[in-house]
């Protein structure tokens, strides 16, 4: 018999009881489901991440869909428990959906939701602050600051690169890749290389009349390129951004023989899924190669870090907080609750991952 799980309800009630295996920001997502005549329980649990147990424990013998997170492992035995205890839907509070098994889901008739979209400019910006900080040295001149090390003005002190005319490479230009890029073409008139399985025609068409609209103001024109390899972007780019999604295919899509490819002082940022880069070479890379500097939200060990990333001062690392602004969370939590009603009021539906 599984531990108890401490949870807080809502609408007692209700005919259906949906589980949220977190508390997520604001009170809409609560009051949609109640609207629709369901009991809510939100687990209060003092653990980050729970355990296929707890899940376990949270679902019980009747529960019609659960809202869960990315840091909790839906695969084959929690679908089946979903399932026994009469459950629809399920939706992850995220757009990345690597966590959850798809076609154990549907095995067991569990239709299953992300929340895209809501999550996508407040992606980028962080991506985009990243650039900027690993650019200019921004947390290694404030560390600097606070141990009062600062003593008058040099021409040498903490000199980073001007982003200006560079160019910026995108690997995945999805949604969040795509509006990346046009934060850092807009801001910063870099140009522009990209891969990706498809081509980015919105993506292509605001660069070209970007450029045009430069030219005609009297200023040098932005560009645009479609790399025809991933390698292309690596060799070509000052500034490299990561967004695709993780799968077989993207597994270390960034190892040791890629990092070498880059430039000596280029940036890389990852705001996409941790294991997209091979964390060990690339601590082993930042110490190699000084000048080289990396912006990190996710991490591949999560919540670690590969030993020695740390003490990298050409490192910038973030806690998986790319989505983290109020509007967005709260977003995403709405978006997850609506995917869960949609799935119990349809229950035709199957899965209907974006
Ligand atoms: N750090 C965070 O907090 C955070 C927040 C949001 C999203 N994410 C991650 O970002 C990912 C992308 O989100 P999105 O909304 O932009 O998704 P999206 O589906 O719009 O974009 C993903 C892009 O990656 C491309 N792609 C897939 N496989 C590829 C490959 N092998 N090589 C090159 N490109 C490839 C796809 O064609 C697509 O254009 C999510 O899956 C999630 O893992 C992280
Ligand atoms: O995939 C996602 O949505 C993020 O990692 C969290 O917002």
């Amino acid at each position: 018999m599984a531990k108890p799980v401490s949870i807080e309800v809502w609408n007692p009630n209700g005919k259906y009881r949906v589980v949220s295996t977190k508390s997520m920001p604001g009170t809409r997502w609560i009051n949609l489901l109640v609207q629709q005549d369901c009991r809510v329980e939100i687990c209060t649990e003092k653990k980050t991440i729970l355990s296929v147990e707890d899940i376990i424990a949270l679902i019980g013998t009747k529960c019609d869909g659960v809202i869960g997170q990315l840091t909790e492992d839906w695969g084959e035995t929690l679908f089946s428990a979903l399932s026994k205890a009469g459950g629809k839907a399920f939706s992850n509070m995220a757009v990345g959906y690597n966590n959850v098994d798809v076609e154990a889901a549907t095995k067991y008739g569990v239709a299953v939701g992300n929340t895209p979209g809501v999550l996508t400019e407040t992606t980028a910006e962080l991506a985009a602050s990243l650039s900027l900080a690993a650019s200019r040295r921004i947390v290694e001149a404030d560390g600097f600051m606070r141990a009062g090390l600062y003593d008058g003005w040099l021409p040498h002190l903490f000199v980073g690169n001007l982003l200006k005319g560079q160019t910026v490479g995108v690997i995945g230009a999805g949604r969040i890749g795509s509006a990346y890029a046009r934060m850092m073409i807009e801001g910063f008139k870099m140009n522009l290389i990209y891969f990706d399985l498809y081509q980015a025609t919105r993506l292509e068409k605001f660069v070209t009349a970007y450029g045009q609209f430069l030219k005609a103001s009297g200023e040098e024109p932005v560009t645009w390129r479609r790399a025809s390899s991933m390698d292309e972007v690596l060799q070509q780019a000052d500034v490299i951004s990561l967004h695709p999604i993780l799968d077989k295919t993207t597994y270390h899509l960034i190892n040791k023989e890629r990092l070498s490819k880059m430039k000596k002082e280029a940036i890389l940022i990852n705001c996409s899924r941790g294991p997209v880069v091979d964390e060990e070479a690339l601590v082993e890379h930042l110490k190699q190669n000084p000048m080289f500097r990396v912006g990190l939200d996710v991490f591949e060990d999560e919540p670690y870090m590969k030993p020695g990333l740390a003490d990298m001062k050409n490192a910038i690392v973030v806690p998986h907080i790319a989505s983290a602004s109020k509007w967005t969370r709260e977003g995403m939590a709405t978006l997850a609750a609506l995917n869960v009603l949609v799935c119990i009021f349809y229950t035709h539906i199957t899965h209907f991952v974006c």
